[in-house]
């Protein structure tokens, strides 16, 4: 009968029978630590897949986890993350805000606190209205970098300049978010920066790079063993906090005397809702001007590096600008709309260097990922960077081919580089509207090349980052 003819079910195989990594999470610790090679993790979990398959555990010192690759995976994990999902903690950055008694912003927030605080945010942050606001501000700080550029290139005799970008790209992030946040500009671009904003971009910079070693080992333990990265990072917190306490003082000063002016910036429209208490406020406004610098800058630079080899792809983004302008003079955001080979620009730079290397997520119940049994509550892990240089999903990976984006593709999840569902990154469209914004103008003003046309490499220090940032030269257009 037709029964015994239907494929037998396959069987669900037991949690313990996924591959595994290393023995024991001591070793596994010991031996990354000694090969330095956290930062290599996003290298490391590619080679996991290559021997292990789409699934495999992994156990390093205190952390166990689950490691997946596969978009039907992906969306099984999104399916159980129930309506308050949670990534994994860090905790020295949560005991810096216990130790100088600061509330958390989102990003360390979770359940019914992360969720209130959250969907205030997503009104001013991540709507299409908060965008069209925000989105003239971020418009003129690109055109400011422009001309930043075109004045350090009219300084020299050749009319071009060959330059590492990468702490301009800070200043001109940096410049952008305070710019959204605060309504102020900080003045970065301009000949002499102000030294307490150089000082926040260089704290940001050293807290993320001390992040990384304090992710994997128990902090108390650190503290003993090595107290010198211990108090850099918490004198870099203090720097943060400090810096962005003095900005959230000016605007609540001139908000206080109630000039009525227009839109003025992300933080006083929450502190005119009054939604949101001035200490969550301050908390959050601090999460979102230290993640928009770093975050922002390295695919702006990934970016630039690709089309500088590869000219034909950047010839044809100049010509869809050209034509994009010439349609929609007016309306940015019409614009912005009508330039979807740049928009798959910046999905390719997130596919090949995503700034967060994973998503990771605990499932509320029972799942099934490619065929094991994961119980509720284990620590799930996609891996964006072999996601993205797979050549299952992606035909000829190591190819920079924006239009691949615009192409028909029926599988979801696989750009995932913001992450997925309620709790993807609130930045997004505040980083995607200043990529755009930025590479638009550059584009349009520069032809932009580079000397060596070999692969960059990468590192992992919290933020994925090149080991060294490549040369590029501009030659006004
Ligand atoms: C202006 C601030 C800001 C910028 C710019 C920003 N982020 Fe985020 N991002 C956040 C915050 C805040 C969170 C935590 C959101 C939460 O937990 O509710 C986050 C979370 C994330 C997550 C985790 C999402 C998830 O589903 O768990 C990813 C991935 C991410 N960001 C990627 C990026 C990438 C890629 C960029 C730039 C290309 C970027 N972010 C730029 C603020 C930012
Ligand atoms: C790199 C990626 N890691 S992730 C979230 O995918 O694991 C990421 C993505 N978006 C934002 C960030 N942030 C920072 O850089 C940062 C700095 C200082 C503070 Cl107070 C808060 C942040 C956040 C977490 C917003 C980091």
């Amino acid at each position: 009968d037709s029964q015994s003819l239907a494929p037998a079910k396959a069987q669900t195989l037991p949690f313990k029978d996924i591959p595994c990594t290393g023995r024991n999470p001591w070793t596994n610790l010991a031996r990354y630590w000694k090969n330095n090679s956290f930062q290599h993790l996003h290298l490391v979990m590619e080679d996991h897949f290559q021997n292990l398959g789409p699934i495999y555990r992994e156990n390093l010192g205190t952390h166990s986890s689950v490691n997946i690759i596969h978009p039907h995976d992906v969306a099984r994990l999104f399916q159980s993350e129930g309506i308050f999902p949670r990534r994994m903690g860090i905790g020295v950055w949560a005991a810096h805000r216990d130790l100088r008694n600061h509330k958390c912003g989102v990003f360390l927030l979770n359940g019914e606190e992360w969720r209130s605080d959250r969907l205030i945010l997503n009104k001013e942050v991540l709507s299409l209205a908060g965008v069209k606001k925000f989105l003239p501000f971020l418009d003129e700080v690109a055109n400011d970098f422009v001309s930043f550029l075109m004045r350090r290139i009219n300084k020299n005799t050749r009319g071009t300049l060959t330059v590492d970008l990468y702490a301009d790209l800070f200043r001109f992030t940096m410049e952008a978010s305070g710019y959204v946040l605060y309504g102020q500009r900080l003045g970065l671009l301009e000949e002499h920066p102000n030294e307490d904003s150089l000082r926040f971009i260089r704290a940001v910079e050293t807290m993320i790079k001390t992040t990384l070693p304090l992710l994997y080992l128990p902090h108390q333990l650190l503290r003993l063993m090595d107290s010198s990265l211990w108090t850099q990072h918490m004198e870099a917190w203090d720097i943060i906090f400090q810096q962005a306490d003095r900005c959230i003082q000016n605007i609540y000063q001139e908000f206080c005397l109630g000039q009525e002016r227009g839109y003025s910036g992300i933080m006083a429209e929450l502190l005119l809702q009054g939604e949101l208490p001035l200490d969550s406020i301050k908390a959050n406004v601090t999460e979102l001007m230290a993640g928009g610098v770093d975050t922002t800058a390295m695919p702006l630079l990934f970016t630039l590096f690709e089309l500088a080899r590869n000219p034909s792809v950047q010839q044809e983004l100049r010509a869809e600008i050209k034509r994009a302008e010439s349609q929609n003079p007016k309306d940015m955001n019409q614009l912005l709309n009508s330039m979807p080979l740049l928009k798959g620009a910046i999905k390719e730079t997130l596919r090949l260097y995503p700034v967060g290397i994973t998503v990771q997520r605990y499932p509320i119940k029972d799942i099934v990922l490619h065929n094991y049994h994961i119980p509720a509550g284990t620590l799930v892990q996609v891996g964006l960077y072999p996601l993205g240089r797979s050549s299952q999903l992606f035909p000829n990976p190591l190819h920079y081919d924006p239009a691949r984006w615009m192409r028909r593709d029926e599988t979801n999840f696989k750009a995932l580089a913001f992450g997925f569902g309620s709790r993807q990154c609130i930045g997004r469209r505040i980083a995607e509207t200043e990529m755009m914004l930025f590479l638009m103008h550059m584009i349009k003003n520069f032809q932009i090349n580079t000397v060596s046309k070999d692969d960059i490499k990468t590192v992992f220090r919290f933020i994925l980052m090149p080991e060294k940032p490549p040369l590029l030269t501009f030659r006004p257009v």
